[in-house]
């Protein structure tokens, strides 16, 4: 039986825009009231999707959320007919409607936590949407994630999904963002690691003085528990609270795995010695690479501007692996010479590939926070909603229906703007159809 990982990326939507809603996340606060292009950031991602399936790897795309969302400004007691929900919510609370028209959900590394089968007890592969209640714009997201993500992953003979965590922040949850699996052959058992902020039980426990951690113990141990996992195979981490204070807002800003290569920085953990030794302890015989890469060589200013570590570390179908780095990788002198040291180095990874992905990195998100990995046997990846699944076909009709919904430009004034909705709602609709989802969205029900 053949395994692989396959990569599903977030298509971004039609509102992608600069509203510099994630407080902790440099980049979004930094590039608050900036003019976006919808149609370049929908079209970078789809680039680097389609090379990712060119290089031989299994590669997905999930649908985007609705947004502006309507049904949660109702919730929020707007009422009215949609303009004028749009006319109120714009005067009165302005605030409220950008939470409600970030195109966040992009960034699928959030969309939820994944354990594959040979992980699990029942052999099933788990999927538990994150609940993002760290941030009202993302909180919006897990009820429309599950939807998606059972619309793509739609056998139950193969895939378990589980309800988002309880909505409160003892149980924060981001998701794959703070979650990696090593293991020697992707479908051999692996040891998942959970890396968490804080733990919200234990006021005692270390955590950060200025930003807020979005993940907590509880979560990870949560998850851990409904996905089914083995003590033996499941290690807990905690990020150092001190980079999370410096703009590291999840953990694959500062790590990232795969297989049995972890890349990480000096300063990404408390307590790395030991963590790193259960880590070979759970993970047995075969040879692990730990990349740890010191501050001398790339201060944490430099991983938090560049993004070296949110990172896609992908094994090519020769065995060897790469990175996918963004192209600020390349304009941060001391990360690029890194970047040509490593691959000389005695690791598996051999080469880097670069992509621009500018109109995501300006909201903090990477080419790592664009996919969500799922590790699957070939009867799985047979099992997976075939439309979602990257193709020339593919590739070429989202293109189209880019070009044909998309506005090039967008302002975070436009964003009340009814026609805009319009332009959203027509272009989901259509999306349904090609990617075979079935009525996803509220405002399809
Ligand atoms: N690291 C990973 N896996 N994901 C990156 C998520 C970026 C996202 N940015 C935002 O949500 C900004 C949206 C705005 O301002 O409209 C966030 O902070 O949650």
């Amino acid at each position: 039986m053949k395994h692989f990982e396959a990569n599903f990326d977030g298509l971004v939507g039609p509102t992608h825009n600069y509203a510099g809603l994630s407080f902790g996340n440099v980049a979004s606060l930094n590039n608050a009231a900036a003019t976006s292009s919808p149609k370049d950031a929908a079209k970078q991602g789809l680039k680097k999707a389609k090379a990712l399936a060119d290089l031989g790897l299994v590669q997905g795309m999930l649908a985007p959320q609705e947004r502006p969302d309507l049904h949660s400004l109702r919730r929020m007691g707007f009422s009215g007919t949609d303009s004028e929900i749009l006319n109120k919510a714009a005067k009165e609370a302005p605030a409220l409607l950008r939470a409600c028209c970030s195109a966040s959900s992009m960034w699928t590394a959030n969309a939820a936590t994944v354990s594959p089968s040979a992980d699990t007890h029942d052999g099933k592969v788990h999927f538990t949407p994150a609940n993002l209640v760290d941030k009202l714009h993302r909180s919006i997201e897990p009820i429309t994630t599950g939807n998606i993500l059972q619309a793509t992953f739609n056998d139950s003979r193969y895939f378990k999904h589980h309800q988002h965590l309880p909505e409160h922040a003892s149980f924060g949850d981001e998701g794959a963002a703070n979650h990696t699996r090593l293991c020697s052959e992707y479908g051999h058992a692996g040891v998942e690691l959970f890396v968490y902020g804080q733990e919200a039980t234990n006021p005692t426990a270390p955590r950060p003085q200025k930003f807020p951690a979005r993940q907590t113990l509880e979560a990870s141990q949560a998850v851990a528990r409904l996905h089914q996992l083995d003590d033996e195979g499941t290690v807990y981490i905690q990020q150092n609270p001190d980079v999370i204070d410096q703009g590291v807002f999840h953990n694959d800003v500062i790590a990232v795995g795969n297989q049995n290569v972890l890349f990480y920085h000096e300063q990404a953990f408390l307590n790395t010695q030991a963590k790193l030794t259960e880590i070979k302890n759970k993970f047995g015989d075969s040879a692990l690479h730990f990349i740890e890469v010191p501050t001398a060589k790339v201060a944490i200013q430099d991983a938090v501007k560049s993004y070296l570590f949110n990172t896609q570390v992908i094994t090519l179908p020769s065995g060897e692996m790469a990175i996918i780095a963004p192209t600020n990788c390349q304009e941060n002198p001391a990360v690029f010479a890194y970047l040509n040291e490593l691959v000389t180095l005695d690791t598996p990874i051999k080469q880097v590939l670069y992509f621009d992905v500018k109109q995501s990195m300006q909201n903090g998100g990477g080419p790592a926070c664009l996919r969500l990995r799922v590790a699957m046997n070939q009867d799985e990846v047979a099992a997976v909603n075939q439309h979602t699944l990257m193709n020339d076909a593919l590739f070429d009709r989202l293109n189209l229906w880019v070009d044909k919904h998309y506005r090039d430009r967008l302002l975070v004034e436009d964003l009340a703007d009814p026609q805009l909705l319009i332009e959203s709602r027509t272009a989901l609709d259509e999306l349904t159809q090609i990617m075979h989802l079935g009525s996803v969205y509220q405002f399809q029900k």
